[in-house]
């Protein structure tokens, strides 16, 4: 039997080994504190027998309260994301979590509840946002009577009122779409996403169809949104002028999140002004792979193997010299 007290330089006791097993088990499961938690998340398509990985094995973490963008080349794999994310279409592996929602695991009815009340969401195509034969004030109070909650005519329209007004359009409330500019069609599109007081509102590309200026002021108004109701915003971009004025800008590449800029404001003591400093990150995935990048290992000539140290507090990553101790240089 081994003993409880082994003498210096021994193995762990048993002991020193059941309180790691709890430790584990007590350790907070990945996300657990996220409104959103994509753990490894797959999404493969078939088209004629050949199979396409829009997403492969992609974890991403949002929480409350924020507001970031998710930009990346064409077929990166972000509408598949937020596809996913708004309930449309289902994961082929992995985890998605959105505010307690299992999105794996949802009925039909589930997924419609979670459509209607917990993600608002907002399209790059202006017409796919609203009816063409409501009003702006009817396309807003519609996602509330289709809820089913009874609540008075009078309190929606006061809620619909309210909401064109944090978007500032309330004086547009009587006019189809059709006698909207783009930019206004998309506010009011937001007004709707908002309705029902969702946890998060996701946009796929809602300023593609804007010009610059209006592609702006569209992104204040998500910043508005976010400030004044404290809505988890989620936005696909890209516009890189758009994506410069958040604090968070995720990239994807090949169907995984590969890096993250996160900008803070800081006191220019030279000015007195404020100014933004961003921070360029590599995402670390769960199993400790990290992509390097591509300009970074191109430049040191770097293939195949690196060494790797660790100091104190970061670790340093060295070209293959030759030099390996199995002189497989
Ligand atoms: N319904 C589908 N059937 C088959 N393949 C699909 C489907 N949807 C997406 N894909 C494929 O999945 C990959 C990711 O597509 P996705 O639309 O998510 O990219 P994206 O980053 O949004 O691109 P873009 O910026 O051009 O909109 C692409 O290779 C695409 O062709």
């Amino acid at each position: 039997m081994t003993s409880q007290h082994p003498g210096p330089g021994a193995g762990p006791t048993l002991a020193d080994l059941a309180h790691r097993v709890t430790a584990d088990r007590e350790r907070p499961a990945y996300g657990h504190d996220a409104l959103i938690t994509c753990d490894r998340l797959v999404r493969i398509f078939s088209v004629g027998g050949v199979e396409v990985q829009a997403l492969q094995g992609l974890d991403l973490l949002v929480r409350e309260g924020e507001l970031m963008a998710l930009v990346g080349a064409s077929g990166s794999g972000k509408s598949t994301l937020m596809n996913i994310l708004s309930g449309l279409d289902t994961p082929t592996a992995g985890t998605a979590r959105v505010a307690g929602h299992d999105l794996l695991a949802m009925n039909a009815r589930a997924r419609l509840a979670y459509r209607r009340e917990v993600v608002g969401f907002v399209w790059q195509q202006t017409a796919r946002n609203l009816l063409p034969y409501l009003t702006a004030a009817q396309n807003v109070t519609l996602p509330m009577r289709l809820r089913g909650v009874r609540a008075r005519r009078r309190d929606q329209a006061e809620r619909a009122g309210e909401l064109l007004s944090l978007l500032d359009v309330a004086d547009l409330g009587d006019r189809r779409p059709h006698e909207l500019s783009g930019g206004q069609q998309q506010r009011v599109a937001i007004a709707v996403a908002l309705a029902n007081n969702p946890a998060v509102l996701l946009a796929d590309e809602p300023t593609g169809e804007l010009d610059s200026r209006t592609a702006e002021q569209i992104f204040g108004a998500f910043r508005t949104v976010n400030e004044r109701l404290g809505t988890t915003v989620v936005v696909v971009t890209h516009d890189k002028a758009v994506a410069d004025q958040v604090r968070r800008t995720v990239a994807i590449r090949d169907g995984r999140t590969a890096t993250e800029v996160l900008r803070r404001s800081e006191l220019d003591r030279a000015t007195g002004h404020e100014r933004l400093v961003s921070r360029e990150y590599a995402t670390l995935d769960r199993a400790g792979r990290l992509q390097l990048p591509a300009e970074y290992t191109r430049a040191l000539d770097m293939r195949d193997r690196v060494a790797l140290e660790l100091q104190a507090d970061h670790i340093t990553v060295h070209p293959d010299d030759g030099t390996a101790a199995d002189g497989t240089a």
